[in-house]
């Protein structure tokens, strides 16, 4: 099982439909490419993506599955979604460890001890405020992330979230990952010295689609 170390830069690979790079083949070249550029480890969605993209490194996978509704609980929601991440290559799960309530009912902690019971794999929590931080070591995640800040309450600010990743490393005895609207050098750094284990970057470096569109939309109008 390959361990995430400090001071990864992981890059998230992932691609929505609309995207002509959606699917296994465009998310195992992302993560190659990421790969020679320097990256420690690679975030990637479902089972399909995963499995492509373990086949072309050996880099550690934090293995997601986005299921059901994406305004409620849909990184890995289930212990069956997590079970398929892993099927698939995933060396770590990470899933949404908000506070909102989960599609299956259950408690997250039911889902934590499972996966480590049963997939043998650290977890990853995506939180969205320091309570739902503190929520998720209690209830057994080995790593806590700010995955989520800004995305429960609608207003996702331009940057990432560096006083979270401050608040967290404060009060937490494990990793805290820092991820979201992470963009440039600069963004490492702060989140770095607030306290960041490891640095997830998704938009920034995989989807061209984005980086066009903020390039485009600066160029004068004719
Ligand atoms: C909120 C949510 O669903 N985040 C997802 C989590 O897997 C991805 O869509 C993000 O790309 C990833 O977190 C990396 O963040 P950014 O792309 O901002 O660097």
């Amino acid at each position: 099982m390959r361990a995430l170390a400090p001071g990864t830069l992981v890059v998230s690979c992932q691609a929505g439909p609309e995207n002509p790079l959606y699917g296994p083949a465009g998310m195992a070249l992302m993560a190659q490419a990421a790969a020679a550029g320097g990256a420690g480890a690679i975030r990637a969605n479902g089972p399909d993506d995963i499995a492509a993209i373990r086949a072309v490194t050996d880099l550690p996978i934090i293995g997601i599955h986005k299921l059901g509704d994406p305004a409620g609980v849909f990184i890995t929601p289930t212990y069956e979604a997590a079970a398929g991440a892993v099927a698939a290559g995933a060396d770590l799960v990470a899933l949404d460890a908000t506070l909102r309530p989960r599609p299956d009912g259950r408690p997250l902690a039911g889902q934590i001890d499972r996966i480590h019971a049963e997939l043998g794999v650290p977890v990853m929590a995506d939180v969205d405020t320091l309570d739902a931080g503190l929520a998720a070591r209690d209830a057994g995640a080995d790593l806590v992330a700010t995955t989520l800040s800004g995305y429960t309450n609608g207003r996702p600010p331009a940057g990432p979230d560096v006083e979270l990743v401050r608040q967290l490393a404060a009060k937490l005895d494990c990793p805290i990952v820092a991820e979201g609207r992470i963009r440039t050098p600069a963004d490492v750094r702060r989140v770095c010295d607030a306290g960041a284990y490891a640095v997830v970057v998704g938009h920034a470096i995989t989807n061209p689609m984005d980086l066009t569109a903020r390039l485009a939309g600066a160029m004068p109008l004719p």
